[in-house]
């Protein structure tokens, strides 16, 4: 029997779930499960009560939500053309997360629908060609909408809620410091703190708690999300938080702030701008106060790396000797950096943005893929098999990662079926026509200025009409070229159309894979976050059996921005045989 041990995070309390892009309306208050009866095989294994679910959801349509309805359609004008129209019902709102429902209306209305809910009304999009419109070709008709309400607060002028004036400047300073050389350094770093989570780990199995079988309980939910961020503040900024094995007060004003943000994602009335709400409201005046902490831990580490700033071209930063030097940091980069007098401020939104936006998303993403494994012990099998005949019982490096094919695929299909976040926001800052996309209105549809968009990457990554088996978890599916030539406008899923890349993208699947969104506000940090995962899985199935404790129906889905579990992810650990 597995020993009970004390793995738990050193934070449990207060670890929490990081939110930057999800919105007020996403409500997912209370965990519920997909319920349709074409849900996805792994899915189906989580699924509970689906006919009688679906029964409840149709019955509990009440007089509040035909209200509701009404008003959205006064308020918002009405139809949009041909545009087919979803009303949903405000009671599902406390039912289950609305991505789940936004599945089910993609379903029945199509690729392109107007959604009707409360008081508000969003376009929702599932479609790759409308999504290629959106993000890329014509990226600045839009801007973040009520993402940038929610995160202005917390991220100021970072990237992610930034006005585009400011994000022309700082994104064209940020994107470079992620060049290959800071990468195979990120490399090294992933491993060495990898290897505290294993050392951790082990002591574990060998301390005290175990029970002479050698298994230990771990909520590797919260293990991942310690990883992510020790890794977050060392890559970033320099920082140890040294949370996969202490506790601070920084920490814990990390995840109470995260928490924070999470909690407006999904929080119905922006209460935080009423007057007041930050003295009068307890937990307003716990956000502020967290806030102050990081700010002064970020102020202070700004303050050092300005003091001993050697300024710098570009082009001589990216050819620093990154294997030898002390601080191989985002912020040292963005410092030393010649021309750009930056004010000590946006210095603070930028890091605060990338601690938020890389932490709690890469840990998601590995704690689906060790969900998923578990529940398919054939590929677990598969990917050890890899990890050693690649590594033996060495460390993975940058070049080693470009033969650790599996575990790279493993990680991008964990992406493809539990996107973080499952859903982009925009809002049109001008009139637009969107494109009808698949079996959709082939003189598209018109938008007006200010239309709130959800682009549903959840849809996108399980539509029926893209992929095959949409709802396996089949890692292999990235080999293989898939030319759909019925469907016009969507060049397909060809590897061959970004030579070198180490993982598939969205250029690969024409819009179709979008985990890191698309065009020119796409993630900075995807290289780093796709190699951190796979660092971190390697190491993990290079030491350890992993086995969920209990069934998977136990793992409740919530999400926010990422899409997290109710009460973590319980596995039991055993060592694997002792050539490793
Ligand atoms: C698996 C991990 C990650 C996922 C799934 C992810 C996903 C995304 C997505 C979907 C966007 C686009 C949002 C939109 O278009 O509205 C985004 C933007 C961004 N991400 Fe990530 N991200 C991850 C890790 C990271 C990391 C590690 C960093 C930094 C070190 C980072 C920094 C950013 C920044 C700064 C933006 C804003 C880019 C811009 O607007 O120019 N992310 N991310």
């Amino acid at each position: 029997m597995a020993a009970a041990a004390a793995a738990n995070s050193t934070i449990t309390d207060a670890k929490f779930h990081s939110s930057f892009s999800s919105t007020p309306f996403t409500l997912p208050l209370s965990p519920h499960f997909r319920t349709f009866s074409s849900h996805p095989k792994h899915f189906s294994s989580i699924r509970c009560q689906s006919v009688n679910t679906d029964k409840k959801k149709q019955s509990s349509r009440n007089v509040f939500d035909n209200a509701s309805n009404l008003l959205t359609s006064l308020l918002s004008g009405g139809s949009l053309g041909s545009m087919p129209i979803a009303e949903g019902a405000v009671t599902d709102l406390f039912d289950r997360p609305l991505f789940f429902s936004l599945y089910d209306w993609f379903l029945e209305h199509g690729s392109v629908y107007k959604l009707a809910f409360g008081p508000k009304a969003f376009v929702v999009v599932s479609d790759p060609i409308v999504a290629r419109h959106i993000l890329r070709e014509n990226a600045f008709s839009y801007d973040k909408g009520v993402l940038a309400d929610i995160l202005e607060p917390i991220m100021g002028k970072g990237l992610i809620p930034a006005d585009l004036e400011t994000w022309k400047q700082r994104r064209r300073v940020i994107a470079p410091g992620f060049h290959t050389s800071y990468l195979e350094a990120m490399v090294k770093l992933f491993t060495s703190c990898s290897e505290r989570t294993v050392s951790k780990f082990n002591e574990l199995l060998e301390g005290e708690g175990s029970d002479g079988q050698k298994s230990i309980e771990l909520d590797l939910e919260a293990e991942f999300s310690n990883l992510a961020l020790d890794i977050i503040g060392l890559g970033v900024f320099n920082y140890d938080f040294g949370s996969v094995t202490n506790e601070s007060p920084v920490i814990k004003a990390v995840y109470g702030t995260l928490f924070e943000a999470e909690h407006r994602s999904t929080f119905y009335i922006p209460y935080w701008k009423l007057p007041l709400a930050s003295w009068i409201v307890p937990r307003q005046r716990k956000f502020q106060k967290d806030l102050k902490v990081i700010n002064a831990c970020l102020d202070g580490l700004i303050k050092n790396a300005k003091e001993s700033r050697e300024e710098t071209d570009v082009e001589k930063l990216q050819q620093r000797d990154y294997s030898n030097l002390k601080d191989a940091s985002l912020l040292r980069f963005l410092v030393d950096m010649r021309g750009v007098d930056v004010d000590d401020r946006q210095l603070r939104d930028d890091l605060m943005t990338m601690l938020i936006a890389g932490h709690e998303t890469t840990a998601a993403v590995l704690t689906w893929a060790v969900f998923l494994l578990a529940q398919n012990p054939d590929k677990m099998k598969k990917a050890q098999a890899e990890v050693d005949s690649v590594l033996g019982t060495g460390r993975p490096t940058f070049e080693l990662l470009k033969k650790l094919q599996y575990i790279r695929l493993i990680v991008v299909e964990a992406l493809r079926l539990y996107p973080q976040p499952p859903l982009l926001i925009r809002r049109s800052l001008k009139s637009d026509v969107l494109p009808g996309g698949y079996k959709g209105d082939k003189d598209g549809y018109r938008i007006p200025a200010g239309t709130d968009v959800f682009i549903s990457v959840y849809n996108l990554h399980r539509s029926p009409y893209f992929w095959d088996r949409p709802d396996d978890f089949e890692p292999e599916r990235f080999l293989v070229q898939n030319k759909n030539e019925e469907i016009e406008g969507w060049a397909g899923f060809d590897p061959s159309r970004s030579p070198g890349a180490l993982y598939p993208n969205e250029v690969i699947s024409d819009f179709a894979f979008l985990p890191f969104g698309g065009g020119p506000r796409k993630c900075v940090g995807d290289q780093f976050a796709l190699m951190e995962s796979t660092v971190a899985l390697t190491m993990l199935l290079q030491k350890f059996d992993v086995e969920l404790k209990g069934t998977p129906e136990s793992v409740e889905l919530v999400t926010g921005a990422t899409i997290h579990t109710k009460n973590g992810l319980w596995c039991n650990l055993r060592k694997r045989s002792s050539k490793h």
